[in-house]
């Protein structure tokens, strides 16, 4: 049977504990489009929306995307959210796409706003991060990227100084947003990695949408990478916000990335593996506290132990 023209437009509500790994999934799958919805009010109620060409997800592999997606839900003993297709004509999707992003406050005083929307009067004393959300993760709505944000909101407000001055590592760069808020909130550069050629661009992007380009130098790979564009000075400021048996896989190597007296920022774990990862973090020198809860994920923030 020919495929239909034109795009599938797959929707299904995005659970907390899901979402992320639905992300790379997707990511993973090629499935470059993809929106999550929710209004500010509510924003534990979301929606993940991708778009596929009709033309490359006949039936067939239609159905075997959701044998894909099933198996993410087990580790949380969730069931994956009933998936809904529907189907749309060639002219509507980027504007779809694009209609479902829409400027999203974050913490006190920051505002991710799409960089196809003007900033709404009422956010306009927030510290703006422009972002085309494009295809890398990161464009804010996921609880550990707030809370990450949150956190570097509170590092600012601990001092007078804020983060002025700091040399900032980025470590799972995705989209570029936690160095870019870092920078906004006053830091002095930022280094930035990401394993994913498609988070180096987007990131590269994003810095030139928020006129940092002079201050963010970002490559391909992951800690090793970091350490040489650092050139041998490790940073002020640590922000990883990848899931916890990665960062477990990495820390050893954080002393080259992190300097002594510096601060980590570490995310994308859940709340239960917390204990593990800080007694790894701990054989490795770094004391390691939870300091922040949302929807199960954790934040964590390490410092040298004295
Ligand atoms: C959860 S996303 C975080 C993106 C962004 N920093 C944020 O907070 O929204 C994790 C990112 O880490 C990248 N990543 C995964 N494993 C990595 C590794 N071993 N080294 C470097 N980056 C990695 C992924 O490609 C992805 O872009």
């Amino acid at each position: 049977m020919a495929a239909a023209p034109g795009w599938w437009r797959l929707e299904l509500a995005s659970l907390p504990e899901l979402e992320e790994s639905l992300l790379w999934k997707l990511a993973d799958l090629g499935i470059a489009r993809v929106a999550v919805q929710h209004r500010p009010e509510t924003p534990s109620q979301r929606q993940l929306i991708a778009w596929l060409p009709a033309i490359d997800w006949p039936e067939l592999e239609r159905q075997q995307l959701a044998l894909a997606l099933a198996p993410l839900a087990e580790p949380f003993g969730l069931a994956l959210p009933p998936l809904r297709w529907s189907q749309q004509a060639d002219e509507d999707w980027s504007l779809s796409w694009k209609q479902h992003w829409q400027a999203d406050p974050v913490g006190k005083g920051l505002l991710i706003l799409p960089a196809w929307l003007p900033c709404p009067p009422e956010h306009a004393e927030r510290r703006l991060i422009a972002m085309d959300p494009g295809s890398a993760f990161g464009t804010g709505s996921h609880p550990t990227t707030r809370l990450c944000l949150e956190a570097l909101e509170l590092l600012a407000a601990m001092t007078q100084e804020g983060l002025a001055g700091l040399r900032v590592a980025d470590l799972g760069c995705g989209s570029g947003v936690l160095g870019l808020a870092a920078l906004r909130l006053g830091a002095a550069s930022v280094a930035a990695v990401d394993t994913d050629s498609l988070a180096v661009r987007a990131t590269t992007d994003n810095a030139a949408l928020n006129g940092l380009t002079p201050q963010v130098r970002v490559q391909l790979g992951s800690v090793e990478a970091l350490a040489e564009l650092l050139e041998g000075q490790p940073a002020d400021l640590l922000l990883c916000n990848i899931l916890a048996p990665v960062i477990q896989a990495l820390c050893p190597a954080f002393n080259t990335v992190l300097a002594a007296n510096g601060v980590g920022l570490l995310s994308g774990l859940l709340v239960d593996q917390a204990p593990a990862l800080q007694l790894a973090l701990r054989d490795e020198g770094w004391q390691a506290e939870l300091t922040a809860e949302q929807s199960q994920w954790g934040l964590m923030t390490i410092r040298r132990v004295a």
